[in-house]
Parts: C-alpha cells; structure tokens; sequence
C-alpha cells in the first residue's frame, strides 16, 4: 500500500520511503521495523498537550500479575504541541507520529511488537475528532493493534487510578477541564472549552483578571492593589499603561497564565483584591467538579459515597499559606463528604499506557490470559 504525505512516497508494506528517488527517513514510525528488537510487546501511551507532547513505551505486563511499582517504563520521548486546535491538522499528526517512533527507537523496540496505543491529546472534544485521529493510526499500525483515542484529561485521571475509568480528574494549568467516569462507563466534563468560553478558574482566568484588576485600578475605576507593583516588577515594565502594549505583543495564553505565583504572593500578603480572584478560582474549580459528580451521580444519593477526585496542574500545586487545591478540595468535601483527593505519582502518559493495558484485560478476560503477552 502507497501512501503519498508531505510530498513523500511511502510504500507502507516494505516499511520504504523515497523522497526525490534517494532519501529515507530515519526516525518516522514508518521504518522503525528497522531496529533491533528483543521481541517484547509493548504498549504506547501518549499524552498530547499544548506545550508538549509525551509518549511512554512500556511491556506489555501479564495480566495475571499486579502492576509492579515502581511502573516499567522503557522509554520516554518528548515533542511538541499536538493539539490540532492550536497547530491545525497536519502538524499535529506529524508531532504524534514523530513521538511514538522517537519512544519505539529509544526502547529499541518495533511497530510490530505495539499490541496496543492510547493517544489521550488535547482538542478531542466531539467523536469526529476520535473518529478522524483513529483512521489515521489505523494507516500507521496493522489491524491487531488496538487503539483508543481520548481527550487528554482522561489520561490524566486514570495517572491517578492506576488505569481505571472511575471518578473525576480537575485539571487546572494554562486552561482547566473537570472529566469523569462512571464505573459502568458513562462520562461528563466540565470546562475546558477555552477562557473565552468561561474557563475562569484556569492559570489564564486567574492572570487576565488579575491583569484587568491592574488596569482598572490605574484607570480608578477600581480599588488599588499590591498586584500593580508585583506584575510590574515581574514583567520588568515601569506603568501599567506599559501592560497594553505587553499583551498586544504576545497575547499567548501560557505567557499571561504565568503570572499567577504573583497573584498566589499577592493573597498571601493580604491584598484583598488578589483574595478574591482567588476565592473566585476557587469557586470556579469546585462548581466544574460539581457539575461532573452530579450529572454522574458519582456520590450516591446522599452525597457519602467514596469516589476519587485526581487533581493535576500547577495552579493546584501546594503553596505556604494560599493553597488553591487544598481550598478546592475543602469547597468540594462539604458537598460531598464521600470525595477523596488523589495527587498522581506518575505522568498522564503513564496513564494512557495504564489505560491500554486495562481495556486490553477487559477484553481479555474473554480469551485465556496467557494469549495476549509473550
Ligand atoms: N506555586 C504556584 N501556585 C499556583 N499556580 C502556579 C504555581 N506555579 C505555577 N503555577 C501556574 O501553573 C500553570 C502552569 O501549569 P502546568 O505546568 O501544570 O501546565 P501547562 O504549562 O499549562 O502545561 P500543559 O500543557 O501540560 O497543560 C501556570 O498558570 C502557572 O502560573
């Protein structure tokens, strides 16, 4: 079978690429047959981001054993940005197709050994996204590999869960999302859909309102705040009529989200405007967990039952005294006694991987254990 790509042509039966009648390219998930391998199956598990892109190879471990601790991980690779939203189609895929072959050729592994893959990538909002990533895996891997496509905050939560689909992930970075399951596979998010549609609790919503608070202050038509002399010293700018011109220049949602340790400093020296863009983020974080748990009914009908809530993302890091996820968790547990906050030891890829290898059990209790691991 020929595919044509980026001008290429690839001859995917024979793992050949000519490029102008001459070149071939080493590091594509197209020729990494090449390698030498050990035959071991292995499982791919890849976590696609905005900022980056992570893919994990790991064993493909026996059913019939726990999951050893610490996790065998053979090989990590890392990229760039895979979410189609932000680079669009083509670069996406090329990111993702670059990582996986990058974590197969460190772990000296094989296309051929991949029993199953897990893309958990940012911007899969709808089942045509699923639909469009899945068609393109399955030109890239024979037809016995499974694969499973999902938004990026599912891998997050089952990093937390060791796998399992049960529960509520709150992921709060540069954006937010809340994204739960229940244990018979219904699901239900909250957020994510970007700060011009209402991510308010995200590291960006808690910046820009921080931003607006400088500028209102300055304008008097609101209160003063400490946040004017703190953003000013961390952006090196002298007026914050300077501030117009800084996010004209870059209005990268990353770059202003960055500036929330200044607000966190802020709150904790008392600024009261500072503590309410914080209360507020809190409020904000809560009511997307909220929503989740309760069109789920994951806390049963008197809001006691036990369910996970994973928490993930640099906003809801520890800090001294304004702790943003420990006030999320309080605001939460008073709703729902039964909630049990849960900080991942291992990365989001991880969990993809962990993902694969549980929907592979699932379906392997079906067939004798011993036919899906060597
Ligand atoms: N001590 C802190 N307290 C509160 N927020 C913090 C702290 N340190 C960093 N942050 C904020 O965390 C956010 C970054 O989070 P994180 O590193 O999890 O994700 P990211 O860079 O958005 O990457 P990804 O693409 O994986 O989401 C920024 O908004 C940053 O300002």
């Amino acid at each position: 079978m020929k595919r044509y790509r980026n001008g290429e042509i690839w001859d995917f039966e024979h793992e050949k690429i000519a490029v102008g009648g001459a070149f071939i390219r080493e590091n594509s998930i197209f020729n990494v047959n090449k390698m030498n391998h050990s035959g071991r199956k292995v499982i791919l598990g890849i976590d696609g981001g905005t900022t980056s892109t992570v893919c994990v190879c790991m064993p493909l471990i026996p059913f019939t054993q726990p999951l050893p601790d610490p996790l065998p991980v053979l090989a990590r690779a890392v990229a760039g940005c895979s979410n189609h939203n932000s680079v669009g189609e083509s670069a996406a895929r090329d990111t993702l197709e670059q990582v996986m072959a990058d974590a197969l050729i460190k772990s000296a592994s094989t296309r051929s050994a991949v029993q199953a893959v897990c893309l958990s990538v940012a911007g899969v909002d709808h089942p045509t996204d699923q639909d469009r990533i899945l068609n393109w895996l399955r030109e890239i891997f024979p037809s016995h590999v499974r694969l499973f496509v999902q938004n990026d905050a599912v891998a997050a939560l089952a990093s937390g869960t060791m796998g399992k689909l049960h529960g509520c992930v709150l992921i709060a970075s540069t954006g937010t999302i809340a994204y739960g399951f229940t244990e018979d596979g219904r699901e239900a998010r909250a957020a994510g859909a970007g700060p011009i549609l209402g991510d308010w609790g995200s590291g960006y919503g808690i910046a820009a309102q921080a931003l607006t608070a400088v500028i209102r202050a300055h304008d008097g038509r609101g209160p003063q705040t400490s946040l004017t002399l703190g953003i000013l010293h961390k952006l090196n700018l002298s007026s914050p009529d300077e501030l117009i011109g800084w996010t004209y220049a870059d209005p990268s949602w990353a770059r202003i989200a960055a500036l929330v340790p200044v607000v966190v400093s802020s709150a904790e020296a008392g600024d009261l405007v500072a503590n309410k863009i914080l209360h507020d983020a809190v409020q904000e974080l809560s009511s997307s967990v909220k929503a989740v748990v309760q069109r789920l009914d994951l806390c049963g009908e008197d809001g006691k039952d036990y369910f996970p809530l994973v928490m993930v993302g640099g906003v809801l890091e520890a800090n001294k005294r304004w702790d943003i996820g420990n006030e999320v968790m309080n605001c939460i547990s008073k709703d729902f006694p039964g909630v049990r906050p849960i900080r991942p030891k291992v990365e989001p890829a991880v969990g993809a991987a962990l993902l694969a290898w549980n929907f592979l059990m699932r379906e392997c209790h079906q067939e004798p254990l011993t036919s899906y691991y060597s």
